[in-house]
């Protein structure tokens, strides 16, 4: 079986692939104060609550957006698998060209996404990626990675404000009954969703209308399920695009 972790800012998302089956898959907290010791208590105890062996595991994946934990979790596939894992990054195989000015830049993450999302499609497409950031991805119909935007996340959104007003308080990202809302709460969420559909719509149809073509639109990320009903652009959310990214990365680079 394959292992495949995501770093993100904010969670580390690990999933096991039994060839193209996604078979289990967890959410931990980023922590960049944990050793290699400590996510490898953790994830054994995950792994032994879901009855998988540590040898079941036969090669790992990594792609990593948290420079001082991607060291940590090579150590930790060494250390507990006894594998040297292939990690994202430049030198590896992504059959994706990449048009940024200075192509180590990118994210690991969002030319993962890139990946999986024109795997399955096969044509132009924008990724819209909710996650601590709110990253936006062209990929043109030959298959290369263009760039993008990145915008303030969702949840730092709404803990800027928090933050910074004495009188607001942290609130759950969620719709509210009105946009003329009638108490703190729903005034703050009022704000934060519906001005975030619109970012998101705005970006992408000038994404759009700047690429002269007819891309598919897709979204992924814990809170893409919460924008894209309402959202005008959003064609589909594909909740394990970037684990499915990460398996066909892998499959890229064996050997
Ligand atoms: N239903 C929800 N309600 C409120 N917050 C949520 C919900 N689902 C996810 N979140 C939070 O939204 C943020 C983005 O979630 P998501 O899981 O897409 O990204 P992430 O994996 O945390 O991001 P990254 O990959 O940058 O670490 C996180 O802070 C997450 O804790
Ligand atoms: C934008 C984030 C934080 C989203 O996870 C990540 O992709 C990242 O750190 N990117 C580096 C900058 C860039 O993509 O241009
Ligand atoms: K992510």
């Amino acid at each position: 079986m394959l292992l495949v972790i995501d770093v993100g800012n904010t969670n580390i998302v690990l999933g096991i692939y039994d060839g193209q089956r996604l078979v289990r898959d967890w959410r931990i907290s980023t922590d960049k104060a944990k050793t290699s010791d400590e996510y490898g208590i953790l994830i054994r105890e995950l792994f032994r609550s879901a009855g998988i062996d540590f040898k079941d595991v036969k090669a790992i994946i990594i792609s990593s957006v948290v420079p001082t934990l991607s060291g940590v979790l090579e150590r930790l596939s060494q250390s507990y698998f006894g594998y040297s894992p292939v990690v994202v990054g430049p030198g590896i195989r992504t059959g994706m060209p990449i048009q940024y000015d200075n192509p180590k830049e990118v994210g690991a993450d969002r030319i993962v996404n890139a990946v999986a999302g024109y795997e399955k499609y096969k044509t132009s497409l924008i990724i819209v990626d909710f996650g601590t950031a709110t990253t936006f991805d062209y990929v043109n119909r030959k298959g290369e990675y263009c760039g993008g935007a990145i915008a303030p996340g969702l949840v730092i959104s709404m803990e800027a404000l928090f933050q910074r007003a004495s009188k607001l308080p942290r609130v759950d990202i969620v719709k509210p009954p009105a946009v003329i809302a009638r108490n703190t709460v729903n005034s703050m969420q009022a704000g934060i969703f519906y001005g975030y559909v619109g970012l998101v719509d705005e970006i992408v149809t000038r994404m759009r209308a700047e690429s002269k073509d007819t891309p598919r639109i897709i979204a992924t990320g814990g809170l893409a399920g919460l924008i894209a009903p309402e959202s005008k652009t959003i064609e589909a959310v594909e909740e394990y695009l970037t684990l499915e990214g990460l398996r066909i990365l892998y499959e890229r680079n064996r050997e």
